[in-house]
């Protein structure tokens, strides 16, 4: 096992464009720290994991990304997009949420039908035209189109949980977000629906950056390229997925992964 070496372990393991970084990203509500000097680099059009214990700063960490915490916790240092550092508080939180799209834990569609869900979040974004091509895209991009074609205004509250998440997945991507963050997103799903999920985000990654907390160690080694490990809200090992979990270099993502704890 390598000993700890901060520099070594946030060293980006693939080579090509990195389309978000941090720069030692620290995360507090009130006196409590939840993140620590997370410096992360994440590559363009790859899946990246963050896994870890409970409480150890992942949800934190990825709320973060598209200022979600803005009114819950403070966060300082850098979190680079595009050449601006978009956590400067001048930034339009709003233009970072329509490129840094989030997918949360719970599927959480609007009260209204499947086709206006889309829609409307369209609408929100300022497109008055195409309104139907781009709904039946993105439904299809989030593999749904063949299960709702037929009932798009039945509201969406009918589908079910993975129904719904893959609609929320296809709200999410409607407005063509560079990046779509996933907080634990198929947690509440049953394994058919989370392997639909999964499979949806291999096609989506052509498009997008992929940023997904997980639980589900088989879920990280199956699903994604490079996996992030946090411990006690510090990011103490980043690399390939096929590396970390064959071949950890830290004593405590070994017992992470094996299941000697969280
Ligand atoms: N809104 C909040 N107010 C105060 N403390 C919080 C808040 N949200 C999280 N925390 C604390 O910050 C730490 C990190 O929590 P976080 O939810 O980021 O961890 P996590 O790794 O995502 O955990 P889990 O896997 O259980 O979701 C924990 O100690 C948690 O109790």
């Amino acid at each position: 096992m390598a000993t700890y070496n901060l520099e070594e372990h946030y060293l980006l393991p693939v080579h090509g464009p990195v389309a978000l970084a941090t720069k030692h990203l620290d995360v507090f509500y009130g006196a409590k720290q939840a993140t620590f000097d997370a410096n992360l680099q994440f590559p363009k059009n790859k899946i990246t994991a963050l896994i870890g214990a409970s409480g150890s700063g992942k949800s934190t960490f990825l709320r973060s990304l598209n200022r979600l915490n803005d009114n819950v916790a403070t966060v300082q240092g850098a979190i680079e997009y595009q050449g601006l550092d978009i956590n400067q508080p001048q930034i339009n939180v709003y233009e970072v949420r329509k490129n840094i799209g989030m997918v949360f834990q719970h599927p959480n569609p609007f009260a209204k039908s499947i086709y206006e869900n889309i829609a409307f979040a369209l609408r929100e974004n300022g497109m008055t035209e195409h309104i139907d091509e781009q709904v039946e895209t993105s439904l299809k991009d989030a593999a749904l189109w063949d299960e709702v074609k037929d009932k798009l205004h039945q509201s969406a509250l009918s589908l079910s949980g993975g129904q719904q998440q893959r609609l929320c997945i296809a709200r999410a991507i409607a407005v063509k977000p560079d990046i779509l963050l996933m907080d634990e997103p198929t947690s509440a799903l049953d394994p058919i629906s989370s392997r639909k999920i999964e499979t949806m985000m291999q096609t989506l990654k052509t498009h997008y950056t992929i940023i997904i907390v997980t639980h589900n160690m088989q879920q990280a080694a199956r699903a994604s390229d490079l996996t992030a490990f946090f411990h006690l809200g510090h990011v103490i090992e980043f690399n390939k997925t096929t590396e970390l979990f064959t071949n950890p270099r830290m004593q405590a993502t070994e017992a992470y992964i094996s299941g000697h704890f969280g």
